[in-house]
């Protein structure tokens, strides 16, 4: 029944406005799904190969359609991935591109599930699957590689943690957008938005850090649950090997320094989540901060892990860090994404699905991160591409999909 018998690719638009690759999955019973590869601008050094998309699509026309149409079953995962692998023949996806495959392997589980006439989640995580939601993580000011003249630091990240539901957790998030946008216009800072639809205010990471604490206090009170907040400092932008530092402007921070400003902002704000305070190569700066606060917050490695199980074992024998990242198109297909949550879980650290800074209407991950009982999602707080995965977990919660 879930026998491939059509895979079409296409160039489509990305949410800045660039191309990437949309594919068409059907099945002989006429199963049919569609998934788009979003695309990172901070990208990790160790992250599998995006080509560009005219190049990717004729690649994966040449090398991987004709290995799975009429040979390969939509409903099995591993079957579908160990395909776009074969076909590949590189442990990075750089013949196909990890774009083409990551659309086609998201594209083949929502051919499987419709052919079973279950929502994505239940097929990819099970039938028992559905009653328990991430903590979406929301982008409310940023600046490093989505905005330019904006913070050093590239996200804060409002964190509703006492949320009662995944739509007051949701709504909660825009709530801390919109009262961010009132405390800029208060200091007469004009903010744009970043690629995320985070505000992209020009000001320093000193005052963000009390605009980001003081609307997410001032909108806790308002709707009487706990939300906190946490960062992505993408410090591997930020890191300069010929300056041996962090770059700042004209500051320079040692890793030592770094080490100690993140430790430092943990207490004063409480942070619930630090993701990449430190460079990509640095496993020993990140196990000296998973020391100092790994017990008050989530040390999340993003372009330290690249949702490989390989580096993430690195990460696990080094004691670097307590929580992952994971994003599919990191790695190249959903069997690889699994393969990095099983591997976490089972040593105890934090899974977080991520989109990235250039996406698509698509929302496998809000599939992904309740089929897997992800403790977070990070996919934004408002603007449509982000919006498309909240509201999806929306309608996942209330059992409308
Ligand atoms: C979402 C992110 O940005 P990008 O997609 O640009 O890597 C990130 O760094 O976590
Ligand atoms: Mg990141």
């Amino acid at each position: 029944m879930t026998l491939i018998t059509n895979v079409s690719l296409r160039r489509i638009l990305d949410s800045r406005g660039n191309p990437t690759v949309e594919a068409d999955v059907l099945t002989e019973s006429g199963g049919f799904g569609r998934a788009a590869a979003p695309s990172g601008a901070s990208t990790g050094e160790y992250e599998a190969i995006e080509l560009p998309p005219s190049e990717a699509i004729a690649a994966a026309r040449e090398g991987a359609i004709p290995r799975l149409v009429g040979a390969v079953h939509a409903g099995n995962q591993r079957e579908v991935d160990a395909a776009l692998h074969a076909a590949d023949g590189t442990d990075d996806f750089s013949e196909i591109g990890a774009n083409s495959a990551v659309a086609i392997s998201m594209a083949a589980a929502k051919a499987g599930a419709d052919v079973l006439g279950a929502p994505l989640y239940q097929h990819l995580g099970g039938t028992f699957r559905g009653d328990s939601f991430p903590t979406p993580l929301g982008n409310v000011v940023g600046g490093g590689e989505h905005a330019k003249e904006a913070t050093h630091i590239q996200e804060f990240l409002a964190a509703p943690v006492g949320a009662p539901s995944i739509s007051e957790a949701v709504f909660a998030n825009a709530a801390v957008h919109a009262r961010v946008s009132e405390l800029l216009d208060e200091r007469d800072v004009p903010a744009a938005k970043g690629d995320e639809g985070a505000w992209a205010p020009p000001i320093s990471d000193a005052d963000a850090f009390e605009v980001v604490d003081q609307a997410v206090s001032d909108t806790a009170d308002e709707l009487g649950f706990e939300i906190k907040f946490g960062l992505d400092m993408a410090a591997a932008e930020l890191y300069d090997a010929e300056a041996d530092g962090y770059v700042y402007g004209d500051e320079v921070k040692s890793t030592d320094e770094q080490v100690e400003y993140v430790a430092e902002m943990v207490r004063e704000y409480d942070l619930v989540y630090v993701e990449d305070p430190l460079d990509e190569d640095d496993y020993e700066g990140f196990a000296d901060l998973t020391a100092r606060v790994g017990e008050q917050t989530l040390i999340c490695g993003d372009d330290l892990f690249v949702t490989n199980v390989e580096r993430l074992q690195d990460g696990i024998d080094a004691d670097a860090a307590n929580s992952i990242l994971i994003k599919p198109n990191q790695i190249g297909s959903l069997s690889d994404a699994f393969d990095a949550i099983e591997l976490a879980t089972e040593n105890g650290y934090e899974t977080v699905i991520s989109h990235r800074s250039g996406e698509t209407e698509d929302t496998t991950i809000a599939h992904l991160a309740v089929a897997t009982d992800a403790g977070f999602i990070k996919t934004g707080t408002v603007q449509g591409e982000r919006t498309a995965k909240l509201n999806e977990l929306i309608r996942i919660a209330d059992d409308a999909v």
